[in-house]
């Protein structure tokens, strides 16, 4: 018998189907009377041709999208992006504890994480634990091991000489080798690579790209993470400097948790292991196994130092574009810190109006975490933005959004630190959602602000600054969840002052 017919029989019912699917999608599934492209209301496949095929950046194509189709836009079968303010606020906020959205949440390996564990409830008992140590006091007692790598920062300055220094990886070794330190009490001492050139910061930048491609396949995600590390790092030898750090600390993991003694060795006990391996932290009284506790490990490593690395980055990139705010802020810290030998403290660093309102306007500008934050509506539905949303919708918004909406800031692609000062200031800091807001919220974020402070404060303070002429004109990034960056590094020359 010939298997033509049947072949034929099975395309066309395919097919059947598929137009039967895109039609009911279309004009009969409840969230038909929202505006958005066709396509995108018929197949995921849409945002899969945006991030994967073109490679290009979904958050810039929403800004188009909002721009032709209004606030709210329909951006896949299920999914509505918003673009209000207001909206951001009603979804993450205290009371909602609204899933997170399962494609995107575990593309990453890190489903047993703080951060890849998709419901409140399995959430919660790792954030409760951990939340503890990087509390406002946990954080404060921990600031000297931060100072000590801004330190390092500013030496690694100095060895650079006359040359110019690539900032972009001088900023994410620092928050690299903080992470590491605080986290694991093992710094990978990136500081120390030549050209800030850290294998482990090549890498992580380089997975950024990769994980765009888990989200659409786990068949190939699985492929990757399952492979043994010797064989992953011929397949993918761009991110061989991350499957080095991964066994390390897998090997760390196992260590410690085979000889809990061995925490005794660590430099100080602000480790995440120093709680995470006591079994009397947990609901259950049991140590989490080896592999959620890798699992942890790298949520907090993409989670901790890409994202201030950026925030530094990209706010020192705005600060040099205007002579004004740099020349402010320089004579703000001068004042508050007359004696080079005798550096101020986090919380004295608080108290300077300039040097704040320029951390504020940074996270502001800078795209941390760049992508829609995704949930899942609650059964019963909800109300969001004057719109009846049904349950089961997955509903997002990024904070670019937020940030870049010239109904709250006025200019909003300029670079004004003076808007978070008078009157004024306080409350516009109700839309500043870097962290995000919420039971989901930046379990990091008291670390991240004593980066910010201690970082900005003996940069500016210990250096004179001059763009580099190869540097870019505008930052151009892409949505890679973390922001990718394109072109040119910023580059300067750091000139340390005399006094
Ligand atoms: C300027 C720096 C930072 C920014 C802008 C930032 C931003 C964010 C955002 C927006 C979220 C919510 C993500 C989501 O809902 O998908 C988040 C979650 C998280 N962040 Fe940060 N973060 C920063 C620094 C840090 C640091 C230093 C750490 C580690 C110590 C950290 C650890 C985490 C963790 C573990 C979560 C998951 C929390 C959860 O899902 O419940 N972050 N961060």
């Amino acid at each position: 018998m010939s298997v033509f017919g049947p072949v034929v029989a099975a395309l066309v019912a395919c097919t059947t189907w598929f137009i039967f699917r895109g039609i009911t999608r279309l004009y009969f599934h409840p969230l038909s009377a929202f505006p958005g492209p066709p396509i995108a209301a018929v197949t995921g496949l849409y945002k899969a041709y945006i991030d994967v095929v073109a490679q290009s950046s979904f958050v810039h194509n929403l800004e188009r999208l909002h721009a032709i189709y209004g606030d709210v836009v329909r951006v896949g079968p299920n999914e509505l992006h918003f673009a209000n303010p207001e909206v951001c606020q009603e979804i993450c906020n205290a009371p909602n504890r609204w899933d997170k959205e399962e494609s995107l949440y575990h593309s990453f390996g890190e489903d047993r994480s703080s951060f890849g564990s998709l419901t409140y409830a399995e959430a919660k008992p790792r954030k409760d634990i951990l939340t503890r140590l990087f509390s406002k006091k946990a954080i404060r007692d921990a600031e000297h091991l931060v100072q000590e790598k801004v330190l390092g920062l500013c030496d690694s300055f100095l060895r650079t000489g006359e040359r110019s220094v690539d900032l972009f990886y001088a900023f994410r070794c620092m928050s690299i080798d903080v992470i590491t330190y605080i986290c694991f009490g093992h710094s990978v001492n990136a500081l120390e690579s030549p050209g800030h050139e850290a294998p482990i910061i090549l890498a992580m930048d380089a997975s950024l790209p990769v994980f765009v491609r888990f989200k659409y396949s786990s068949l190939y995600k699985n492929m990757i993470i399952k492979c043994p590390p010797n064989i992953s790092k011929v397949v993918s030898p761009a991110t061989k400097g991350l499957v080095n750090l991964q066994v390390a600390i897998k090997e760390q993991v196992v260590d410690l948790k085979n000889n809990p003694e061995h925490l005794k060795t660590l430099p100080h006990n602000t480790t995440i292991w120093n709680e995470l391996l006591k079994p009397e932290v947990h609901p259950d009284g049991r140590v989490p196994d080896i592999g959620s506790l890798f699992e942890e490990s790298q949520a907090f490593l993409f989670g901790g130092a890409d994202t201030t690395g950026t925030t530094l980055m990209h706010g020192t990139f705005c600060v040099l574009e205007d002579p004004e705010v740099y020349h402010r802020l320089k004579a703000e810290l001068q004042q508050a810190w007359p004696d080079l030998e005798d550096a101020p403290s986090q919380s004295t660093l608080e108290t300077l109006p300039y040097l704040s309102a320029v951390i504020r306007e940074s996270l502001r500008m800078s795209p941390g975490v760049a992508s829609p934050l995704p949930r899942v509506v609650p059964a019963s539905g909800t109300k969001l933005g004057g719109n009846f949303i049904p349950g089961g919708t997955v509903v997002e918004m990024s904070s670019h959004f937020v940030h870049r909406s010239a109904d709250t800031f006025e200019n909003p692609n300029e670079f004004k630190p003076d808007r978070w000062m008078g009157p004024g200031g306080k409350d516009l800091e109700k839309w500043l959602v870097s962290f995000s807001r919420g039971p989901r919220s930046c379990l990091g974020l008291n670390l991240a602000w004593a980066e910010l402070y201690l970082t900005f404060a003996h940069v500016y303070r210990k250096f004179d600054i001059e763009v580099d002429p190869s540097s870019p004109k505008e930052l151009r990034w892409r949505d890679c969840f973390l922001p990718e960056y394109l072109g040119p590094h910023l580059k300067a020359k750091m000139t340390p002052v005399k006094a």
